[in-house]
């Protein structure tokens, strides 16, 4: 399968393509022009930035390209974007390409419906000092899975930011906290608090490769799909 791979120079762009170049199966092809997809290319692979993102997928979506997206912190017209270029073209998405995480947001799901309001949730990422986006991907796919749990809409439920002499925290909000420092890969935990008990559900990435290894997965599994906007649980069959 020809790859190739939009923010190929980057942290996790490059440990994509360096799977890639070391996979079976798949024949890497470099991205120069900045402007568009090399000729011949079956799948494209994004970890770049959402403005890169926002600029390529309407030309690959004239040209069929199917593609796995990664790049976090898409704004509204972005987003909308890539959906308009779904219905023409197969695109997987997902805020995290990790196993782990698609499983740890199930759980996340299962824990919210059963352990019900009386639990306060909380969500905390830590990330290295160079990331852009806040809060990560991850962690708003994680609020997605905990406020679906409770029949609620993560837009009405989430506060991003506690500051000053009233910051009481709301019933049924959900919270997010962000950390950023050093080459931390990616960190994430969900709190369930009650006033008795706590509980945590957590995930650490211990390197990219696990991401890369989850797109790579992505690319050889939308490559024969419809058009349409898919996440990992469908690549996983979950
Ligand atoms: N979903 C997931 O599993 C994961 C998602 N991510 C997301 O992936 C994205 C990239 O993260 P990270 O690898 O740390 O970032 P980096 O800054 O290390 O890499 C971004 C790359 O994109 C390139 N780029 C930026 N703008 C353009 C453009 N207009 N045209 C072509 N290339 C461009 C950069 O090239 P240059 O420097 O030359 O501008 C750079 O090579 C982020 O949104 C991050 O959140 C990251 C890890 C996992
Ligand atoms: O920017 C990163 O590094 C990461 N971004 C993704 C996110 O925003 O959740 C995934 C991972 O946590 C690493």
């Amino acid at each position: 399968m020809k790859v190739a791979v939009l923010g190929q120079g980057g942290r996790t762009g490059g440990a994509v393509a360096r799977l890639c170049d070391a996979a079976e199966g798949f024949d890497r092809l470099g991205w120069s022009d900045r402007n568009a997809a090399p000729q011949g290319t079956e799948v494209v692979i994004d970890f770049s930035a959402p403005a890169a993102l926002a600029s390529q997928i309407g030309d690959l979506a004239e040209r069929g390209v199917p593609v796995v997206t990664g790049t976090t912190g898409l704004d509204e017209a972005q987003q909308a974007r890539l959906a308009a270029a779904a219905t023409r073209i197969p695109i997987v998405q997902s805020g995290n390409f990790s196993t782990g995480v698609v499983i740890l947001a199930a759980l996340v799901a299962q824990a919210s419906r059963l352990l019900g309001d009386d639990f306060d949730i909380e969500i905390t990422e830590t990330h290295h000092k160079r990331k852009k986006d806040a809060p990560s991907g991850t962690a708003l796919l994680l609020g997605e899975a905990a406020a679906a749990g409770r029949g609620a809409s993560l837009a009405d439920a989430a506060t991003f930011a506690r500051q000053g002499n009233d910051a009481v925290r709301k019933a049924g909000e959900i919270g997010f906290a962000t950390r950023r420092g050093g080459g931390v890969p990616g960190d994430h935990d969900v709190a369930f608090l009650a006033e008795e008990e706590v509980v945590t559900l957590s995930h650490r990435a211990l390197n990219r490769e696990v991401f890369a290894r989850g797109a790579l997965r992505a690319a050889v599994w939308v490559r024969t799909r419809p058009p349409g906007l898919y996440a990992m649980t469908d690549v996983l069959g979950l």
